[in-house]
């Protein structure tokens, strides 16, 4: 039987590498949507949706992702990463739906300095840890058979905007730039994580919600990180490290957010790659986009 899969938040980093890779997936159907086709702060929405599509997995991939504007807008990032996620597990139990939902390592305090295991206290520092820790209790609340939630962290893609593609941006247009070098974590290409979820969590074994982690292998400070975008994007900018201090934002962020990711490669038999070479390969894909948009641009000129 053909199993059909809706991934909602479908334009983001996340949705979009999903879309990319599946289409090479022939024994699964995929819709994809995001808040104009369903807004998934829609309880009644998302069931007559998954009712007249025939749903059986539902890959969330939607969220309020802005750390520092959650701090003002904590009623907008609560119905998005908390009710939303409760309805989604509410309809996914009732209709026995598969849900694969995605977290974050800002659950964490990041006052630890050994990497965090799934069932390390929670206890985030800001209004998105927060929001996104709440989506996750009403998940496993609820409980329906098969969900899995897989926490992230520091996710990039050729897709969407991030940390790498704003750092090749600036390296471009500055000399020098100052970056944080006491906030330690691990980053996430989200096409690794894409694969991830394509290749191993749609057949699910597992009766009870389940709790994972995934990140690239090895750990970074966000100045080891940027000075690695540079280097491999053959940007001459300087990057000087800074204390957080610094560098005050409006959210806090823990320092050491490093998330343990045993559970998943020992459940699923899995290597994950390491970040530099990730890293490597999302930059090549954004070389490879940015010289076609050239290219496309001036042949429509030519035209
Ligand atoms: N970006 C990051 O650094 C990290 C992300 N994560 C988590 O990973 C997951 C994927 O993140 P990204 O792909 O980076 O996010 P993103 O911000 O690129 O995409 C989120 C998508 O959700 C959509 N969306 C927002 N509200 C919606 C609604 N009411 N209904 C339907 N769609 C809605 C947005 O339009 C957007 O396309 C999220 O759960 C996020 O919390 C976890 C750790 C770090």
């Amino acid at each position: 039987m053909i199993k059909n899969i809706l991934v909602t938040g479908a334009n983001g980093q996340l949705g979009s590498e999903i879309k990319q890779l599946s289409e090479s997936l022939s024994n699964y159907h995929f819709t994809f949507t995001d808040v104009d086709e369903l807004d998934i702060t829609n309880k009644q929405d998302i069931e007559s949706f998954i009712i007249a599509n025939k749903i059986h997995i539902i890959i969330n991939c939607a969220a309020y992702t802005a750390v520092d504007k959650a701090e003002s807008e904590k009623q907008l990032a609560d119905e998005i990463n908390h009710f939303a996620v409760k309805y989604l597990a509410e309809v996914a139990k009732a209709k026995h739906v598969q849900l694969i939902h995605i977290s974050t390592d800002y659950v964490f305090d990041g006052k630890g300095f050994k990497p965090y295991t799934d069932e390390d206290d929670k206890n985030p520092l800001n209004v998105y840890g927060k929001t996104k820790l709440e989506g996750e209790k009403a998940l496993l609340e609820i409980n329906p058979e098969g969900a899995v939630i897989v926490r992230t962290s520091w996710v990039y893609s050729s897709f969407g905007n991030n940390f790498v593609k704003t750092m090749l941006r600036l390296g471009e247009d500055k000399m020098e730039l100052n970056v944080i070098c006491d906030q330690v974590g691990a980053p996430t290409y989200a096409r690794d994580l894409a694969s991830c979820i394509l290749q191993n969590l749609l057949d699910p074994t597992n009766k009870e919600a389940m709790v994972y982690h995934f990140t690239n292998e090895g750990v970074c400070s966000w100045y080891d990180f940027a000075l690695e975008i540079m280097s491999l994007g053959e940007k001459e900018c300087k990057v000087k490290p800074i204390p957080t201090s610094a560098y005050p934002t409006p959210a806090q962020r823990p320092f050491y957010s490093l998330l343990d990711k045993s559970k998943i490669k020992e459940d699923y038999n899995i290597d994950i790659p390491y970040w530099k070479s990730s890293l490597k390969k999302c930059i090549e894909k954004i070389q490879i986009d940015s010289s076609e948009s050239l290219n496309f641009k001036d042949a429509k000129q030519e035209k």
